[in-house]
């Protein structure tokens, strides 16, 4: 039997625990301690969700969902890993861990669908880096995979399942992905223009027109620099006070798993300015680990082949 392949799902980790919070902010700051307010803010957020977020068991989920559907369609031809950027079992350790066992080929696939070089490249850079110390190791990455039909069904298929609502001249749709520092898409950085094509490619296949739905920005950081906007929250009260709009469907498009970004920017912060500006909030599903997406997931893998 030929040696199999290793996939290395990457993602961005969350702390399991309260005393996880410190490290894994300072990590995420580039080895600075956040400062007390910030900190405090943080662990407030994630308090309020209840820690874990869901995404630590999602993830794995994720990566036992990739492996089962792998080990059925391509038997011993792969074995997967979990590897993340800021909180062990960090990226190095994964891709120590298929060096140990003996495995050479290395798909480096992050679970962030659209390219950016802050999430994407990164993810990459630090695999590589790893690669680098195991000679003969080869490393695949993967770049982008928003426009694969099944993640865009994922969610179509909601929506469609909801057009009484949708097709409501007072319902909008707000399709939503993390927003960046303007600053990380200048020079030519295709994450905005992925997030569009995907948000676009959902509403078509949902038969959406143009005028049921808009995309804005969401979790931006509280920096002096400027954010991708419009910010979600803001669009959405707008949309009830001065366009009429009484229903809000919130699709996060940009991402793939319940996390804080979602438990608590989308679920407790967006709802609670629909809420009080006098509309309703219904949020779509996330893919999780869902069969969409690990079939998403397995497509990715199959398609991806040597240089
Ligand atoms: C593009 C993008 C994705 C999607 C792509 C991908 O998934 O890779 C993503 C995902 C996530 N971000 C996450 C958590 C955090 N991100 C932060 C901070 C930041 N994110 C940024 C961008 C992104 N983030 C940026 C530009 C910053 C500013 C700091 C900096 O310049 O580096 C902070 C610090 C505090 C704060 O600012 O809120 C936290 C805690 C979690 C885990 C949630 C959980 O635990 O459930 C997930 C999945
Ligand atoms: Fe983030």
């Amino acid at each position: 039997m030929t040696e199999p392949t290793a996939v290395l799902l990457m993602a961005y980790g969350t702390p399991y625990q309260e005393s996880d919070i410190k490290g894994y902010y300072t990590n995420i700051r580039h080895g600075q301690e956040p400062p007390k307010p910030l900190m405090d803010q943080l662990v407030g957020r994630y308090k309020a969700i209840g820690l874990p977020s869901p995404l630590a068991r999602i993830t794995t989920a994720q990566r036992d969902g990739l492996q089962a559907a792998l080990d059925k369609a391509h038997p011993g031809a792969y074995k997967v890993y979990e590897g993340l950027k800021y909180i062990a079992p960090f990226i190095k350790d994964a891709v120590d861990q298929i060096a140990a066992d003996g495995i050479t080929r290395v798909i480096g696939l992050p679970l962030a669908p659209q390219y950016s070089s802050y999430s994407s490249e990164d993810y990459h850079n630090r695999a590589r880096k790893a690669v680098e110390a195991h000679p003969g190791m080869e490393y695949l990455p993967v770049s982008s995979w928003w426009n694969h039909q099944e993640l865009i069904h994922f969610w179509s298929d909601q929506l469609v399942a909801k057009k009484d609502l949708t097709d409501r001249p007072d319902t909008k749709v707000i399709f939503s992905a993390h927003s960046l520092p303007l600053r990380i898409i200048q020079g030519g950085d295709p994450y905005k223009d992925e997030v569009i094509g995907l948000s676009n490619a959902v509403a078509q296949a949902a038969g959406l027109n143009e005028d049921q739905y808009v995309l804005a920005w969401q979790s931006a950081g509280r920096t002096q620099e400027p954010w991708i906007g419009p910010d979600f929250v803001k669009v959405a009260k707008d949309l009830i006070t001065e366009s009429g709009m009484k229903t809000i469907v919130s699709a996060s498009i940009g991402f793939i798993a319940d996390n804080l970004e979602i438990c608590y920017d989308v679920d407790m912060e967006l709802a609670k300015a629909i809420e009080s500006a006098g509309g309703t909030l219904t949020r779509l599903n996330m893919p999780n680990d869902s069969p969409a997406l690990i079939a998403t997931l397995q497509q990715v893998v199959e398609e991806t082949k040597a240089e």
